[in-house]
């Protein structure tokens, strides 16, 4: 069986709190990544209509801080299956809804993994791309997965 990408999709919007920033008003990193997992479990879920896990998250970059009172926009999308395993793309910007300003915060990919009712890894359908953007990430994906697997080993 194949799904396009575009069937993963997932979008959510929160707003950024005084509970979760620092005394300098900005988000804590701890829960960009939290809400990173969940988006990409969720695209992950809908891909493979199946329990998932993260196996990993690929290093994560914070190219500008979101504040309280901003409103965080988080974007999930299934790029590329293996058998068991799934790479989601998420991106994650930071709009202020007062000046109409939204900036990147950051990106990062995840490898999700569907597992059966032990946790043992199972097949996932595969994922193919429409748009321009899909293709450059369906097509850069295998070289991703394979640097991450080496660097899994070399633990
Ligand atoms: C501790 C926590 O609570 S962390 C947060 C929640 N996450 C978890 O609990 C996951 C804990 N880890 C696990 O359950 C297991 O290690 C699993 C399910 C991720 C992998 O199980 P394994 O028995 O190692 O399975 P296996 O070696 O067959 O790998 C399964 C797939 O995962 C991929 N994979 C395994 N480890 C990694 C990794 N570190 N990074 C990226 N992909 C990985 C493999 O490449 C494989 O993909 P493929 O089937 O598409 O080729």
């Amino acid at each position: 069986m194949k799904k396009p990408i575009a069937e993963s999709r997932t979008v959510q919007s929160r707003l950024v709190l005084p509970a979760n920033t620092n005394h300098i008003g900005t988000i804590f990193g701890g829960n960009v990544l939290a809400y990173i997992d969940e988006i990409g479990a969720i695209a992950a879920m809908k891909h493979s209509e199946s329990t998932v896990v993260t196996a990993s998250i690929d290093s994560v970059n914070f190219v500008s801080s979101a504040k309280t009172g901003d409103v965080l926009n988080l974007e999930a999308i299934v790029t590329y299956t293996g058998t068991t395993s799934m790479e989601v793309y998420v991106r994650v910007s930071a709009h202020n809804l007062l000046e109409n300003r939204e900036q990147l915060t950051t990106e990062s990919f995840l490898t999700m993994v569907a597992v059966d009712e032990e946790g043992h890894p199972k097949p996932v359908p595969k994922v193919y791309p429409e748009t321009p953007e899909e293709i450059r990430l369906h097509e850069t994906a295998p070289a991703r997965k394979k640097h991450r697997i080496r660097k899994a080993k070399l633990r």
